[in-house]
């Protein structure tokens, strides 16, 4: 009998087998399994990610330009920090193309690479170059929790509220609009190209009291079921609080598609999602769109969602 794949086994079959039952150092504070590690240093702590984008099955170069696959490849990263309630302060950038890549590529990658980290104050402070048959960012951020507790996505209670901070469904919308050949809508095809998190938005939700965060890469159903798992409670979205994008709307309609499905489970746009305390007073710039419950599960308006949740590395 052959040996079972990573095609067959899915994403997080593997990722199980590769964390479950490892021993970690007390150094590590959070392991894997959360949008960021925390690890311990003599001096304080330090919050790291790595995410790794893959032409092709990330990105194309004939979809986006090299400075907005750069500045992709921060976002997505600096993302996951955010998430934490951290603020990213350094990017290591490994780069894998094939040598006939041209210098305009790499230059253009750079551009991106370091306009993003501007965004917070940070830079890139090393990385790595190797051959590759196809062009692949692997970036690792670090952030600084600032003496904050980390926001786990273990911490959402019954009885919490469920806020989104950042739009919904646009790079889905993009995504769709550039895999169909369709322009028009330009706000749809920015946010597929560039991601916008509210970087300093995740500190100020750990500063509200968020009990946990995540942010929105595969779909926010998909994303909120980790809430929901991790925590041992129900979430069910309203899809009424979702709505309402007059360019998004257009773009499904033109498009023949359903606009909620970009909204539930579409991914990308890398929003932050965080529960916070019922009593709490969500920060300004959040909106809420969801409860916490007893049991299992997210549900949309009370019901299952039928279909897909998100995005499945190997489809799975
Ligand atoms: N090969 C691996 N070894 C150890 N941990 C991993 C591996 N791949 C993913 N993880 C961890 O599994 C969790 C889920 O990964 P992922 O879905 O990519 O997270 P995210 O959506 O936050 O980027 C993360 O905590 C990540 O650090
Ligand atoms: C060419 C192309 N095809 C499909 C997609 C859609 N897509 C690729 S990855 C992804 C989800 C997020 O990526 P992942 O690597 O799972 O990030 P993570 O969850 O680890 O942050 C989506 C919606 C795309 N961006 N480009
Ligand atoms: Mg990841
Ligand atoms: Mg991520
Ligand atoms: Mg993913």
């Amino acid at each position: 009998m052959r040996d079972e794949t990573v095609g067959e086994a899915g994403e997080f079959t593997v990722i199980d087998r590769a964390t479950q039952g490892r021993v970690q150092p007390a150094t590590t504070l959070v392991g894997p399994g959360d949008d960021a590690a925390v690890v311990a240093a003599p001096d304080g702590r330090v919050v790291a990610t790595t995410d790794m984008l893959v032409e092709g099955k990330h990105f194309r170069l004939e979809w986006s330009t090299p400075e907005q696959i750069g500045r992709k490849a921060i976002a997505q990263n600096g993302a996951d920090i955010a998430a934490m309630g951290a603020r990213p302060t350094a990017y290591l950038v490994a780069l894998g193309c094939p040598p006939s890549t041209p210098l305009t590529v790499t230059d253009g990658l750079t551009e991106g690479l370091w306009a993003e980290a501007a965004v917070v104050g940070a830079a890139i402070v090393g990385g790595d170059l190797v051959e590759s048959d196809q062009l692949v960012i692997s970036v690792m951020a670090l952030g600084d929790l600032e003496g904050r507790s980390p926001v786990l996505l273990s911490g959402a209670r019954v009885g919490d509220v469920v806020a989104v901070c950042g739009r919904l469904g646009r790079s889905a919308g993009g995504l769709a609009l550039l895999a169909a050949d369709r322009d028009g809508a330009p706000e749809l095809l920015a946010a597929h190209r560039v991601p916008m998190p509210p970087y300093s938005q995740g500190p100020v939700a750990a500063g509200a009291g968020a009990t946990a965060m995540t942010d929105v890469s595969d779909g926010l159903l998909a994303d909120l079921g980790h809430i929901a798992s991790a925590s041992g409670v129900s979430i069910d979205v309203s899809s009424a609080a979702l709505t309402g994008d007059a360019v998004l709307n257009s773009a499904a309609v033109d498009l023949g598609v359903d606009e909620l499905a970009w909204l539930l489970t579409g991914g990308e746009d890398h929003a932050l999602a965080a529960t916070f305390p019922g009593d709490a007073v969500v920060p300004e710039g959040w909106v809420a769109i969801g409860t916490v419950g007893e049991g299992g599960g997210v549900t949309v308006d009370g019901k299952e969602w039928q279909g897909s949740v998100g995005w499945r590395s190997f489809g799975k």
